[in-house]
């Protein structure tokens, strides 16, 4: 299902956020959730369960769904529809991969300048324990020129076409 639709694993256990240094790649030089895209036959949880343990060396004991993005790039033909979850625990112990540099975060001092632009937006919403869906646009790959986000009950239910009237 939704082959290549990519994912984010945010792990929030004791108050603290961990995040990884995005070292290759999409995104690199950012911090950023643990993720990346579905592979053929698996469902968008078991790619974020398969990231988090790529990237980060960690397991995942629970899920929780708590986002849909979409993020619509001017240099790419088709949107991105990323799928965020929240990882309350987890077995093992963080450590560096190839991709990415873990790192533990206060929830108060995200460094947003060295993010993704919409995530000023959306964490503090994550990290109030809602849900939520939003459309992003961006030019020149990284510049946010616009923007719609919703609280929802159920991350995916809301079709996309309704956040991009305003
Ligand atoms: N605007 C944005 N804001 C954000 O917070 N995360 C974004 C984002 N655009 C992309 N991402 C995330 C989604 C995904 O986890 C990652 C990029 O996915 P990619 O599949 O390109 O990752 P990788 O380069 O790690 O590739 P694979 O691991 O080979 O799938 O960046």
């Amino acid at each position: 299902m939704e082959c290549g639709a990519p994912q984010l694993a945010i792990v929030e256990k004791n108050g603290r956020l961990l995040l990884g240094l995005k070292k290759t790649g999409f995104g690199s030089g950012y911090y950023n959730g643990f993720g990346g895209k579905v592979e053929p036959g698996e469902t968008i949880a078991q790619a974020a369960h398969r990231e988090l343990q790529e990237e980060a060396g960690i397991t995942a004991t629970s899920l929780q769904h708590r986002g849909v993005l979409t993020f619509a790039f001017d240099d790419q033909q088709l949107p991105w529809e990323v799928h965020v979850y929240r990882v309350p625990d987890y077995t093992g112990e963080p450590c560096e991969s190839q991709e990415m540099a873990p790192v533990w975060m206060h929830p108060q001092e995200l460094p947003y300048d060295k993010m993704w632009a919409d995530d000023r937006w959306w964490y503090p919403v994550f990290l109030r324990g809602a849900s939520f869906q939003g459309v992003f646009a961006f030019t020149n790959t990284t510049q946010l020129v616009w923007h719609n986000l919703q609280e929802v009950e159920e991350p995916g239910k809301l079709p996309a076409t309704e956040l991009l009237t305003v």
